[in-house]
């Protein structure tokens, strides 16, 4: 491990930062009028609702207009059970929470299986019909709601005034922005932020998706349970107006006028609402000598000016004044196992007869080759002959309509992407896919999700520190071994072409594969590029590595490749050695216009 990966000695100037802006917020309660009080518990309560919707819409890019109900979820359970039946606030709270979660899980486990606006539409009809199961349920108080509900106890002291309910609001916003802050750092957080581009790289590294994003949608009302929760408890009554469907879109607006990709924008968004509305209740209806919620249009206008001109948010704007946040290094310890590489020309993969139908087009039709240990295999052919096709049977990402495909002894034919992974094969992507606001270190640990386990509720609470460190230490030194270990700090997303090719190398090699499989590696790549590609991948067979190569650049393959399977039109044309393929009639054919002979040919 090299140097750079010691932690800092000296405390950050985002921490103190950070420390000075928690000395504020203790004094604050004490400080303001009793009304800017309220209104500041408010703020606190709203931001641990935005903060769920970073994880949810920010990161996860899912959107949820009911996060309100949630509220109201945790609201009635606990005024029903602390009014009605004297139990106690903090047993009502975990009450709250479980029937949150189970209403959450249901209504992710229905919607969010499809592809689609699934998500948005059920939680804008759960936001509707909560607000009047509420409103129409007379045990419930109708739609005035239940009042007399009990102060929270804590060590004896019952907190009856805003000025000391502030500081247990705080405290819960502090620590879900804390718990937040440690998932999105996480084995998880990297996953949920893959899963914003699309399934397929969560896939490709083995990634439950639909669980995930299950489990970040329960996370986030969770914490909308929590506010509820507070909120009765601030209030000391409650009716069905503030969870209605609404309050739920004005929680979004909160968290993406603030900056829903960040857990301080969220914050800073609920601030920022809640004052405006005050102001606007005020100054708008005086200006305009009618009654009415003018502040709604008003916050409108401000969600499309903003999302005009600053996508995400105002909190980056912010943040471009502050410290850059230095790396988050973890202590090294003990080193991941490694998988012993299987002896060289073992048979690692087998193809037989496999074929794919796409309606009435055979895209794969009876193509037969297998791969041994050991050594680069190109797979070649014209446009449209069936390579990605074929490439996408062997990683599991669409399933075989006929033929056997065996992996490291198993059988894999309709095997899911993640299984077919965790056996030991690894890829990159014709379209490159990395994290563009990730560091490339954080994007190669990627590579590494299923070599570790935590899940969200260690990542939460940073339990997981012994893996994340020994999988930090793998992915600096993959990146060192494909010549990227100087860059490890810099974000993916500005990095040339080529080394973001070379960067999906180092986090496919992250995962200790048998198999490393590279489609269409050079495509884009300039001349240079193409040579540090063929050089890198050389190096990486020297080591051992068995590559199968997708690939259209005819010089980079015939002179990398061990051996050659050329595909046409679905089928195998011809299989053998750069130069039998070369001299094979053929293949000149097929490839017409195309000199396979001359450096270059594409
Ligand atoms: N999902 C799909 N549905 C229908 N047809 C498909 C699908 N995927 C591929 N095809 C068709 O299958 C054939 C083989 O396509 P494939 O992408 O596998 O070829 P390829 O050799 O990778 O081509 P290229 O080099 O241009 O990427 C093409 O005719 C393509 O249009």
């Amino acid at each position: 491990m090299s140097a750079r990966v010691a932690p800092a000695g000296r405390p950050p100037m985002r921490s103190l930062l950070g420390a000075a802006l928690l000395a504020v917020a203790l004094l604050l309660p004490v400080t303001l009028p009793l009304f800017q009080v309220t209104l500041l518990v408010n703020v606190m309560i709203f931001a641990i609702v935005a903060v769920g919707l970073v994880l949810l819409t920010g990161v996860v890019g899912l959107t949820s207009f009911g996060q309100a109900a949630f509220m109201g979820v945790g609201a009635y359970t606990t005024a029903l059970l602390t009014a009605q039946h004297h139990v106690s606030p903090w047993l009502s709270l975990p009450v709250g929470l479980a029937i949150t979660a189970l209403i959450a899980w249901v209504l992710g486990l229905v919607t969010l299986r499809m592809q689609g606006h699934y998500l948005p539409l059920a939680t804008i009809a759960w936001g509707i019909s909560l607000y009047y199961v509420f409103g129409n349920t007379p045990a419930l108080g109708g739609f005035t709601g239940i009042t007399d509900i009990p102060p929270v106890p804590v060590l004896g002291a019952r907190l009856t005034s805003p000025r000391t309910f502030a500081y247990l609001a705080l405290a819960a916003l502090l620590l879900v922005m804390a718990l937040s802050t440690n998932l999105l750092r996480s084995r998880v957080g990297r996953a949920m932020r893959a899963l914003r581009g699309g399934p397929v790289v969560g896939e490709a590294f083995g990634v439950n998706n639909v669980r995930l994003k299950i489990e970040v949608f329960v996370l986030s009302a969770l914490f909308a349970s929590v506010a509820g929760w507070l909120y009765a408890h601030a209030q000391r009554f409650v009716n069905p107006t503030p969870f209605s469907l609404a309050a739920g879109i004005e929680v979004l607006f909160m968290a993406v006028v603030g900056g829903v990709q960040s857990v301080l924008g969220a914050v800073f968004g609920a601030a920022l609402i809640t004052e405006l509305r005050e102001v606007l209740q005020d100054v708008l209806p005086a200006l305009l000598r009618v009654h009415g919620n003018f502040e709604v249009i008003v916050f409108g206008i401000l969600v499309i000016v903003i999302l005009q001109f600053a996508r995400r948010g105002l909190w980056p704007l912010i943040e471009r004044l502050l410290p850059p946040e230095p790396p988050r290094l973890l202590p090294a310890g003990p080193a991941l196992g490694t998988p012993t590489p299987p002896a060289p020309g073992t048979p690692l993969l087998t193809v037989e007869g496999a074929s794919k139908q796409f309606g009435g087009l055979r895209a794969v039709d009876d193509v037969s080759f297998d791969l041994h240990a050991g050594e680069i295999l190109g797979l070649i052919g014209p446009n449209g002959a069936g390579k990605s096709t074929m490439f996408n049977l062997i990683t599991g990402v669409s399933a075989a309509s006929a033929g056997r495909i065996t992996f490291a002894g198993q059988d894999v034919t309709g095997a899911d992407a993640g299984t077919i992974h965790r056996l030991g094969m690894a890829r990159t992507f014709q379209h490159v896919r990395v994290l563009p606001d990730l560091t490339l270190l954080e994007n190669a640990m990627m590579g590494g999700y299923a070599r570790v386990r935590a899940g969200v509720p260690r990542s939460m609470l940073h339990l997981e520190r012994a893996e994340e460190a020994a999988l930090q230490q793998e992915a600096m030194t993959q990146l060192e071994r494909v010549g990227l270990g100087a860059q490890a700090f810099a974000l993916a997303g500005n990095l040339p072409l080529g080394q973001q090719r070379v960067l999906e190398v180092a986090r496919a090699l992250v995962a200790a594969p048998t198999l490393l499989l590279l489609d269409e590696p050079a495509a884009g790549l300039r001349y240079g590029e193409k040579q540090d590609l063929a050089a890198l991948l050389r190096r990486l067979r020297g080591e051992g590595l068995t590559i199968l190569i997708v690939e259209h650049d005819m010089d980079l393959v015939m002179n990398l490749v061990d051996r050659l399977v050329v595909m046409n039109s679905g089928r195998t044309l011809a299989e053998g050695t750069p130069a039998h393929v070369r001299g094979n009639p053929a293949v000149r054919e097929a490839y017409l216009g195309v000199d396979v002979d001359a450096p270059g040919a594409a």
